[in-house]
């Protein structure tokens, strides 16, 4: 089984369309948990455009199964982080102005600044992983940071698999997840997974312990409901 981590940045971005608290994020994490959700991401960016830091505080509290915090460990974030305690922490390397996540790390070149971050992380018991693209030397790379796990961009795969492609686009993956297994790391993997190319990625990438998906869920929620789409994702990651 695949642990389902939803990530509800999009129903912040509803909510701050209007300045007010419709729909109410603390009550939809509380909702996808009851209808079996099995962990909440947010990813705070620097212009709080979706995920204010107050709202990780107040998911902290109320969060029953495992938040994961993901984000570009800046100054700010690192505070935060330290402050929450969240179970999980994810680094990526996003600028503040990208539009969303749009690469994994380069954990050769970042080596020092991943390894410090990382061992500041675990020093508090917090669960460590590093965004990064399906290459053998970044996983590598990732390994020797001593991070305990590894998130697969998976937006390469989305792409072809839209294409008619599903081989070709998770081949990559199975290669990086079978690196990364061999070498000690546990496998997460996110962005752009979808209710049509979830089972296939699933199937065909070893070791997989959770993915964490947002866009594509909630959009599938305005026709399908949240709880339904909740648990068609959990069937296919069974
Ligand atoms: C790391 C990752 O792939 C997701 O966290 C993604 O970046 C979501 O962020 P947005 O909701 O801002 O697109
Ligand atoms: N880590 C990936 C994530 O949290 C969700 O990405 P997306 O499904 O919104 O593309």
């Amino acid at each position: 089984m695949t642990v389902l981590s939803v990530n509800v940045n999009k129903i912040a971005t509803l909510r701050n369309a209007r300045g007010g608290n419709v729909p109410n994020l603390i009550k939809v994490a509380q909702d996808i948990e009851r209808f079996g959700g099995q962990g909440i991401t947010i990813h705070p960016r620097p212009d709080e455009r979706h995920i204010r830091y107050q709202d990780a505080r107040d998911l902290k509290k109320i969060v029953t199964t495992e938040l994961n915090i993901e984000g570009n460990p800046i100054d700010s974030f690192v505070q935060l982080v330290d402050e929450v305690q969240p179970h999980q922490v994810t680094l990526v390397p996003d600028a503040p102005d990208a539009i969303t996540s749009n690469a994994g790390w380069d954990t050769i070149k970042h080596h020092s600044y991943l390894s410090e971050i990382v061992k500041h992380f675990k020093n508090q018991g917090i669960r460590t992983s590093i965004f990064v693209d399906p290459v053998i030397e970044m996983i590598e790379g990732a390994a020797k940071t001593g991070v305990d796990r590894i998130e697969l961009y998976t937006e390469e795969y989305a792409v072809q698999f839209s294409k008619g492609n599903p081989e070709k686009g998770v081949q990559p993956y199975r290669d990086a997840a079978l690196k990364a297994h061999e070498l000690g790391l546990g496998i997460n993997a996110g962005h752009d997974l979808s209710l049509e190319n979830i089972k296939y990625f699933k199937e065909n990438v070893p070791n997989l312990i959770e993915v964490s998906i947002g866009h594509a869920l909630i959009s599938e929620s305005i026709y399908l409901g949240l709880e339904n789409v909740v648990n068609m994702y959990k069937s296919r990651l069974a």
